[in-house]
Formats: C-alpha cells, sequence, structure tokens
C-alpha cells in the first residue's frame, strides 16, 4: 500500500495550494494528492493590490509542473471513493493509500433546477464551458436561472442571442452588490456604449430611507477570465438582448410538444416561470450555486453543514481525527472575525488551502497554531460588465441587522463607491471603477478608526482624504 505523510484529496486552487503549503513548510514530508481530473489548477501571477487584496491568474497545468515547488510530491489521477479514518486510509478506484495527515479539497458541483434534463446545463470547468460553447453557437436564445456570479458573467459576455435572465431578486447580481450597483450597471444590459458622463453624485443616508433593500449576503472550478478565450457568440447578427425576469424562478420545463401548443413558436424546449410567463429557448442555464463534493464521505459520519459542506473550525479541521478540509467543499464553522465571512470564492480556496498546510503541518509538528491574518477581513476583486469590482468586509451590511450609515459615490458609466459605515466605523465597502480607494478602505475597516469627524468629506474626490491618515 502506497503512504504519504500528507494526503490531499482535490487539483484546485485549494488542494494545489496546499501541496505547496506544506512543501514550502516541510519540505522533507512526503505528500500524495489524488484529483480525478487529469490537470491541476495553480495559481500564477499573484499580485498584491493591498495588504489582503490579491490578484492573480489561474493556470490549467500538467501535475508534472508541480515537481518544481514540490519536489516529494506525487501526483494520482484517480477519483477516491471512501475513506477509512480509523485506519488512516483512503480508498481510490483502483488502491489504497495511507496518510498522516488528509485534507479534502474536492471542491463543488453545480447544483441544477433538474439534474435530468438534456437542456439543463451548468459551468463548472473545462468540459462544461465546452458543452456550453457548443450549445451557444447554434442558439438564439438561451434562459439564464440564478443571480450570482456566473449569470452576471454570462449576460454579459455572450453575443448573438436573445437572453433571458430569470432572477429571484428584484435586483441583478444579488449574490454581490446591491440595488444602487445594480443599477449603475443597468446600462451595461443594454449593451449600447454610452458615454462616460462626469457629473459626480454625493450622498450620505441612513438605511431607512435608502431606495430598496440592501441583500444579506448572501473536475476543478474555472479560473478568472474562463470566457476570454472562449468565443461566446450565438447565431444571431446582433449584439446581445437581455430581458430581466425580476422576482420569479422556473416553475417547470415544459417539452417541445406540449411547449409548442402552448405557445406557437417553435423551441426545443420552454420554461414556465413563477410570474406565469412561459419562454421558449434552445437551452437552460442553471446558474444556482455549487453543492460541495462529499459522496465518499458517506458512512463515516462527518459533520456536515446545513449548505452540504464539511463542518471545519478555526484550524481546518472536520469532525474526523486528523483529517482537514479546505476550499469549496469546507464551511467554516468558526466565530468569524467582525469582518469576514466565507464565499465560495478561488482566494478563499488559495488562503484556505494554504492554511490548512499550515494547520497539519504545527499539528505534526507539535507546534501552535495561530489563525491567518487572511481570515480578518472579506476580500474579493472580480470583473462584472467590464468594470473592476472590489468588495472588502461587510459589503452589503451583512448581519449589521440594517442599523448602518452608507456614504455614496456615484459616476455615471464611471464609478460606484459604497461605504458602510457603523457609529462612525467603517464596516465595509464596494468599490466599482478605478476608483484607487481600496487600501485606505481596507486600512480603515481594520483600524476601525472614528471616521465622525471627516463626515461626506470622506468621499469628497477633491480631497486625497489618504493625507489625514499617513
Ligand atoms: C464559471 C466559474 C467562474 C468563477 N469565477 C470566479 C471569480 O471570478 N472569482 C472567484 O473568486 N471565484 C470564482 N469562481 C469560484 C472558484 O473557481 C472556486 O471557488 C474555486 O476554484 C474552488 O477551488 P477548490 O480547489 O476548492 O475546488 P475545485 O476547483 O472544484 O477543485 C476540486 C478538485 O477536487 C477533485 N475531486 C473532486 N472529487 C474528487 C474525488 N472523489 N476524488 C479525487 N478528486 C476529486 C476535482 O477533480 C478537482 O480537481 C468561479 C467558478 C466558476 C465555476
Ligand atoms: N466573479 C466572481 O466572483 C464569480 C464567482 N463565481 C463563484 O462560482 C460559484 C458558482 O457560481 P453561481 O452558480 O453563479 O453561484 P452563486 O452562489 O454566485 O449564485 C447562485 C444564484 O442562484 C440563485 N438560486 C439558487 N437556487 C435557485 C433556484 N432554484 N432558482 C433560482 N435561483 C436560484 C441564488 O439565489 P439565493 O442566493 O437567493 O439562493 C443566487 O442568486 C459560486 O461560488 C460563485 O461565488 C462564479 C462566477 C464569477
Amino acid at each position: 500500500m502506497k503512504e504519504a505523510t500528507f494526503v490531499i484529496i482535490g487539483g484546485g486552487i485549494a488542494g494545489v495550494s496546499c501541496a505547496e503549503g506544506i512543501s514550502f513548510l516541510s519540505p522533507e514530508e512526503s505528500i500524495i494528492l489524488i484529483s480525478s481530473s487529469p490537470v491541476i489548477k495553480k495559481v500564477t501571477n499573484l499580485k498584491h493590490l493591498t495588504k489582503l487584496l490579491s490578484e492573480f491568474s489561474v493556470e490549467e497545468r500538467s501535475p508534472d509542473s508541480l515537481s518544481e515547488t514540490c519536489s516529494l510530491l506525487t501526483v494520482i489521477n484517480d477519483s477516491v471513493t471512501s475513506i477509512d479514518y480509523e485506519n488512516k486510509i483512503v480508498v481510490t478506484t483502483k488502491e489504497s493509500i495511507g496518510y498522516e495527515r488528509l485534507c479534502i479539497c474536492s471542491g463543488a458541483s453545480p447544483k441544477l433546477i433538474d439534474i435530468a434534463n438534456p437542456y439543463v446545463i451548468g459551468i463548472r470547468d473545462t468540459d462544461s464551458v465546452q458543452e456550453f460553447q457548443k450549445r451557444v453557437c447554434s442558439s438564439k436564445r438561451m434562459v439564464v436561472v440564478g443571480n450570482g456570479g456566473i449569470a452576471t458573467e454570462l449576460v454579459h459576455e455572450v453575443e448573438g442571442m436573445e437572453i433571458v435572465w430569470v432572477i429571484k431578486d428584484n435586483h441583478i447580481s444579488a449574490t454581490f452588490i446591491d440595488p444602487g450597483a445594480a443599477e449603475f450597471f443597468q446600462s451595461s444590459l443594454v449593451k449600447s456604449d454610452e458615454d462616460k458622463t462626469a457629473p459626480t453624485k454625493r450622498m450620505k443616508f441612513s438605511l431607512s430611507n435608502a431606495k430598496g433593500s440592501t441583500t444579506e449576503a448572501g473536475g476543478a472550478a474555472l479560473g478568472p477570465d474562463w470566457h476570454s478565450n472562449v468565443d461566446l457568440r450565438g447565431i444571431l447578427q446582433q449584439k446581445s438582448t437581455v430581458t430581466v425576469e425580476y422576482k420569479s424562478e422556473v416553475k417547470r420545463i415544459i417539452d417541445h410538444v406540449e411547449g409548442k401548443n402552448l405557445l406557437s413558436e417553435d423551441w426545443p424546449v420552454y420554461v414556465e416561470l413563477t410570474n406565469g410567463k412561459i419562454y421558449g429557448c434552445d437551452f437552460i442555464v442553471s446558474a444556482t450555486g455549487v453543492v460541495p463534493n462529499t459522496s465518499f464521505l458517506d458512512g463515516t459520519g462527518v459533520q456536515l453543514s446545513s449548505d452540504g459542506g464539511i463542518t471545519v473550525n478555526w484550524k481546518m479541521e472536520t469532525s474526523l481525527p486528523d483529517v482537514y478540509g479546505a476550499g469549496d467543499v469546507c464551511t467554516a464553522s468558526w466565530e468569524p472575525a467582525p469582518q469576514w465571512f466565507q464565499m465560495r470564492l478561488w482566494t478563499q480556496a488559495l488562503q484556505m488551502g494554504t492554511y490548512a498546510a499550515k494547520a497539519m503541518v504545527m499539528s505534526i509538528l507539535g507546534e501552535e497554531l495561530l489563525q491567518d491574518f487572511a481570515f480578518e477581513l472579506f476580500s474579493h476583486v472580480t470583473n462584472f460588465f467590464g468594470f473592476k469590482v472590489i468588495l472588502l468586509g461587510l459589503f452589503n451590511g451583512q448581519g449589521l441587522n440594517n442599523e448602518y450609515e452608507i456614504l455614496l459615490r456615484v459616476t455615471k458609466s464611471s464609478e460606484y463607491v459604497k461605504l458602510i459605515l457603523k457609529d462612525g466605523r467603517m464596516q465595509g465597502a464596494v468599490l466599482i471603477g478605478d476608483t484607487d480607494l481600496e487600501e485606505m478602505c481596507e486600512n480603515l475597516i481594520l483600524n476601525q478608526l472614528d471616521l465622525t469627524p471627516f463626515g461626506e468629506e470622506l468621499l469628497n474626490p477633491d480631497i486625497d482624504i489618504d493625507d489625514y491618515f499617513d
């Protein structure tokens, strides 16, 4: 039987960063990484924008490429079928592998609204993108269900199609942004090239005066810009049109025969929405979140959280002895720092993988572990509708029970800045566009300085606020 001090399940960002972390901290120990995908995901071009915010690329690499950074690593391309935690053995389809410490980084899979229907597809890995591209290039209309990251990217990136976007909320992209930011993006849905206009609007208001309500945040996954090398063009010779169906869900999917009778239009498949409308389309994208990959743990009694993720404590330990978890597969179940919460994102997969490596090495050495600084503040940088989007801390007032103030600065088609303050102290920020405010906001959230004396001046573009804090 093969054996290693450390065994890792999963070749995504969490698994690979865990392997690299162990090799860095304990280069003399053996590691086996088991992954059902033949390629691994490696973080490259890591660029720190601030202490905690970073941008990076994610590349698909051959497992051999890891030998540069991990000399005692063996990568096995196989699927884990079960774990015998009492005897510290991982069972794959072909063999059994012994371990001292095990880290589960098996990621998550799309949670589809209908798994059995061939017209419903999800997007997660390279294969699913190829399938999506195949459908797009021969299609006129798709229905996109969901209001999170994937749906937001798709409605912006796909050209030459009619897109019907079905969302439960009353504003777009609700997983990430508030109604105000959604309004800022709204013109991008029309897909026209509007001029950037100069006037800048600054506002301060308490939540009770705010229009709309803020939202409670609410194979290996793809990397940033996954769509940039894929031709996402439908067969219509025009820009895509996007019809948003607000506050609605898919009631049922109707087959070709019944749908044609109901609608007198000929489409491969039809969806009936809870608002009563029926749309015919070529296919349906279910961008409705993920479900952690844990089936190989059935029968172990491992503790799972309500979202299906493996419960991990602040040391990334699961409820099974010497078994750790990191990335999308796990659910952070410790008391979080006031401005941090979990979202299944690659930054967190990277941070958790690296930190789990440290926790496992410290446990073998019997040394004390301190929690990583990365878990002090939620930070995410991404791109929506062609704009840079930076989210910091409690960016949607998560957990503040609507008891906070908002400072807002909006320049149409150029920038959207929203600061969340409670008792004069900054709790979170949404920075859309090239605002150059990320460092200041990060510092102000971390140091909890009383900003009452600055009032609205905090967002006055004519004042270099950084001067006050040097
Ligand atoms: C289309 C798309 C766009 C995204 N865009 C962004 C973005 O812009 N920004 C962002 O922060 N995040 C984004 N994400 C989310 C991000 O990709 C994930 O949070 C992150 O990659 C999770 O990494 P992971 O290593 O935990 O899991 P995964 O990448 O899912 O890796 C899991 C690994 O485990 C392996 N595995 C699973 N089961 C087994 C088994 N039984 N045996 C052996 N191996 C197994 C898989 O083969 C895979 O190698 C996006 C996700 C998608 C799908
Ligand atoms: N740029 C980025 O940062 C990106 C990040 N990602 C990440 O990739 C993963 C997958 O993305 P995605 O699938 O978009 O997941 P998200 O979790 O981002 O969004 C899922 C969306 O689907 C909604 N939803 C869930 N179930 C249903 C249902 N039955 N009917 C209608 N709507 C439903 C959710 O609403 P509710 O929350 O109300 O349940 C939510 O709006 C996520 O971890 C995401 O964070 C993906 C793309 C880009």
